[in-house]
């Protein structure tokens, strides 16, 4: 299972900051969605010119013009992209030529969608590379949130998916042993007094 640290950081530098802290550790390095609205994909040029050996993972999270975003932030140096689960196909399909036309690909985030399951195996067969199983910052604030259900959805839905939802050291194998390809985490990696040995404890962790 790979490693992703989503940087939920607001400005280039706290991004480059954190990249060069954690890179020894992880696989993907993923700008956030309010970085890239702080920023714009020139934190996403920043970002894969310093780490060329790493794949940098644009959280678009994409609802409408598939093509031209995915487009954008591949020609920005992306490797991979978000875009909503909830969105159209003519989205999805859209931005998966976007990733044909790079050689990059195309992550669909299921944030927000009721039956993830069904989903995830309709967008797979879209061309999208994976899905995440995706509890985002405000569903992981509710009360009685617990990263089981996502584990559960994941394991269920027989398709290459991420999880991301408040992943941390305690819980990453349990995301292992759901069969994700990626585990992603944010806040258990930013928001540690040592982001790099934060990311190292998780990717040692992993079985
Ligand atoms: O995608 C995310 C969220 O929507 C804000 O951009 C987070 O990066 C993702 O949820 C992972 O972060 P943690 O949940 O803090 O691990």
């Amino acid at each position: 299972m790979k490693l992703q640290v989503a940087m939920d950081v607001l400005t280039t530098d706290a991004a480059l900051e954190l990249a060069a802290k954690v890179a020894p550790y992880v696989d993907i390095i993923e700008l956030g969605t309010p970085l890239i609205k702080a920023e714009g994909l020139r934190a996403v040029t920043a970002v894969k010119t310093a780490h060329p050996d790493k794949t940098v993972f644009a959280d678009l999270k994409t609802m409408d013009a598939g093509e031209l975003e995915a487009d954008m932030a591949f020609t920005a140096g992306a490797d991979l992209v978000t875009v909503l689960g909830t969105a159209g196909d003519s989205t999805i399909v859209g931005a998966v030529a976007a990733a044909t036309k790079h050689g990059k690909g195309v992550v669909v985030d299921l944030i927000g969608v009721a039956d993830k399951v069904a989903r995830a195996r309709e967008v797979t067969a879209l061309g999208a590379a994976f899905v995440e199983m995706h509890a985002g910052l405000d569903e992981q604030a509710e009360p009685g949130f617990s990263l089981a259900t996502l584990l559960n959805q994941g394991e269920t839905a027989r398709v290459p998916f991420s999880l991301a939802g408040g992943v941390s050291v305690a819980t990453i194998a349990s995301v292992q042993r759901a069969g994700a390809k990626v585990a992603v985490a944010g806040g258990a990696i930013y928001g540690a007094e040592d982001p790099a040995a934060a990311a190292a404890a998780l990717r040692a962790a992993i079985i």
